[in-house]
């Protein structure tokens, strides 16, 4: 029966036909080890171009990043050394903001270990942060300059520290600014979040962890005063729903990984080197500068009100939660046991309205406001808060003792030392 070959090619002789399929063979052959070649050629080319990539970045790392070397890594030891016995090593999150510096300085005031890491941004004047950071560095404080979510500043840090706890403040704050620049929170308040808790969760110990919530996750709850028991599931701002998250999220750290976690929600805090997006300080700012404050109102206008916490009452409250807070329990990512997940209201329990804030102002500024009332706009804002404090005074003595007319006293003391009577004070946005 005559091959396809033959039927091809009729006419061909036996040995041509031999030749020609071994001709085949070989084109096949050539054209196979052709193609093996360019593959091998690319998956080099790929190779070299990603080698590159990490030199280039590597690089740049080491010629632009503000950390690393041996010098560096003796000023971050130093710096959390503990001169007390019994005492504490804490990194610091948000450690020239305005929570972050107080606490700080309070720690290292009674011996403890403290390094601070911050990534001054420009959320307001990164001026004042470097203000601070003077006074923390004059105090013997180190901060790092750099972001939450570098995992790997984050791991060097607890590769040249055992930290025993860590006092998370850093995040993006403030209720109206999510309305403008939204992904900032999911940045700082979510990605940030969860890359600490990788880094805290892996490190050998485990540290504590004691970070700052919000009186915002509250949001549209209408009991009073707010218990840390009441529904937390009507967040009126993308803030609060971050800071919300950061609850649930540091919940599933506690319960795989053992990690002790406290979380505190803050009521409105003000004082002295406080934040210029604050209304208190904006107020304070544009009064002396002659210009309009905007007053918002709740609806039939309706005063809005503030359980407004002093500063010094925070930092007793975040030491009272630092040094209650038990530990952590696991070590190198696995969890070996239960470790405390705590939530604590941190205010002062006798909200005020924005209008008599304002008579408290105008009284220690001696200038009177050119007050424009407006309907609040829906901007997130929340008609009121007011805090129940058992639980805190219960687990830890909490106590706050700074009414808002003697706070704001000392705010404005510092205010006019720190910008004058014709302040120049600016708000980023
Ligand atoms: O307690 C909290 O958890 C929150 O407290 C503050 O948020 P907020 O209470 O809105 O503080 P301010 O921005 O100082 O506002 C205080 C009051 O003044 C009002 N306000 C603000 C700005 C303004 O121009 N006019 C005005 O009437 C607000 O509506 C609010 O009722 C902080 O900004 C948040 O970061 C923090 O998480």
């Amino acid at each position: 029966m005559p091959s396809i070959e033959d039927e091809l090619f009729p006419s061909t002789p036996g040995k041509f036909k031999i030749d020609r399929s071994n001709r085949q063979l070989h084109r096949c052959f050539a054209s196979t080890s052709t193609m093996f070649l360019w593959a091998l050629f690319l998956i080099a080319l790929t190779a070299s171009y990603l080698s590159f990539q990490s030199f280039v970045d590597s690089g740049s790392r080491y010629l632009t990043a503000s950390w690393g070397g041996i010098q560096w890594e003796k000023q971050v030891r130093t710096s959390a050394q503990i001169h007390r016995s019994g005492g504490i090593s804490v990194l610091v999150t948000g450690a020239t903001g305005f929570v972050g510096s107080h606490v700080s300085l309070a720690l290292r005031k009674r011996g403890d270990g403290v390094v601070g890491l911050d990534n001054f941004n420009n959320y307001y004047d990164p001026s004042l942060k470097r203000a601070r950071r003077s006074l923390l560095s004059s105090r013997g404080i180190f901060v790092v300059e750099g972001d939450l979510n570098d995992a790997k500043l984050l791991a060097k840090l607890f590769d040249v520290v055992a930290f025993t706890h860590v006092m998370h403040l850093a995040a993006q704050a403030g209720v109206r600014y999510a309305l403008e620049n939204p992904q900032s929170y999911v940045h700082s308040n979510i990605a940030g979040l969860v890359n600490l808790l990788e880094i805290c969760k892996a490190a050998n110990p485990q540290p504590a962890i004691v970070w700052a919530s919000s009186s915002s996750v509250y949001g549209l709850n209408e009991k009073v005063p707010f218990s840390e028991s009441d529904r937390t599931d009507q967040p009126a701002s993308l803030y609060a729903a971050t800071k919300k998250a950061g609850e649930e999220i540091t919940h599933t750290y506690n319960h795989i990984y053992g990690l002790a976690i406290t979380g505190l929600r803050f009521f409105t805090v003000y004082g002295p080197w406080g934040r210029p997006d604050m209304a208190y300080f904006s107020f304070t700012r544009n009064i002396l500068q002659g210009k309009p404050i905007t007053i918002y109102r709740g609806k039939n206008r309706v005063d809005l009100a503030r359980d407004f916490t002093y500063i010094d009452d925070i930092v007793k409250g975040c030491l009272g939660s630092l040094d209650s807070s038990g530990k952590s329990t696991g070590s190198g990512g696995k969890k070996r046991g239960a470790a405390p997940y705590r939530i604590f209201n941190l205010g002062n329990t006798s909200p005020v309205t924005v209008p008599i804030l304002v008579d408290i102002l105008e009284k220690h500024l001696k200038v009177k406001a050119k007050r424009n009332f407006v309907e609040m706009p829906g901007n997130g804002d929340v008609p009121f808060t007011h805090a129940n404090i058992s639980s805190a005074r219960n687990e830890f003595g909490y106590k706050p003792t700074t009414d808002l007319e003697t706070g704001l006293k000392k705010f404005v003391r510092w205010y006019l030392s720190y910008y004058g009577y014709n302040t120049k004070a600016k708000l980023v946005h």
